[in-house]
C-alpha cells in the first residue's frame, strides 16, 4: 500500500448492483486493504471501509443480491450502503454526513488508544513548556 493510502481515514468502494463484476473487483479492493492493515499490525488503528451498492433503481436488473453484499461488508468490518446516486440525492448527502461523522469519531477513538499522545502530554506537564533563555 502506499504512503498516501496508507494514511486515509476511510475508503469509500462504489460498486454497481447491476454488474456482478463490479461487485468482484470491490470485493478484490476490501480484501487488499484490510491484508494491509494486517501486514502494518494496524488493526486497532484501521481505516473506515464503506461499501456501497450504486444504481439502486436498476433493481430489476440487480445481479448482487443485498444479502450478499451485507455479507461481505459484515466480513470485512465495512460499513455499507445501498442507493441511487442518479435518484437519491439527499440520500447521497446524508450518507456523506454520517461517513465524516463515522469518520471524526473514529479518530477521537484512535487519538484516545494513541500512548505518543498521552506520553506527550505527561513529559509536557512534567518539563513544562521551554522558555527561551534571556
Ligand atoms: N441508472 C443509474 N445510472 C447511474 C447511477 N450513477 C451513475 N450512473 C451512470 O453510470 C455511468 C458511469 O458513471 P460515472 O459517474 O462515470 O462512474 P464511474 O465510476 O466513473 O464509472 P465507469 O466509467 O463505468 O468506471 C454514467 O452513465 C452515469 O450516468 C445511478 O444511480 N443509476
Amino acid at each position: 500500500m502506499s504512503k498516501e493510502l496508507s494514511r486515509a481515514d476511510g475508503f469509500l468502494i462504489v460498486y454497481d448492483i447491476s454488474r456482478r463484476s463490479s461487485f468482484v473487483f470491490a470485493k478484490t479492493i476490501i480484501c487488499s486493504l484490510r491484508e494491509a492493515n494486517v501486514r502494518m499490525c494496524r488493526r486497532d488503528t484501521e481505516a473506515g471501509l464503506f461499501l456501497i451498492g450504486n444504481k439502486q433503481d436498476l433493481c430489476h436488473m440487480r445481479e448482487v443480491p443485498q444479502e450478499e453484499a451485507q455479507k461481505v461488508a459484515l466480513e470485512h468490518r465495512c460499513h455499507y450502503y445501498e442507493l441511487s446516486a442518479a435518484e437519491q440525492c439527499q440520500e447521497v448527502n446524508d450518507m456523506f454526513t454520517t461517513i465524516v461523522r463515522n469518520i471524526i469519531l473514529q479518530n477521537k477513538i484512535k487519538d484516545k488508544r494513541r500512548p505518543s499522545g498521552s506520553m506527550a502530554k505527561l513529559i509536557s506537564n512534567v518539563f513544562g513548556k521551554r522558555r527561551k533563555s534571556v
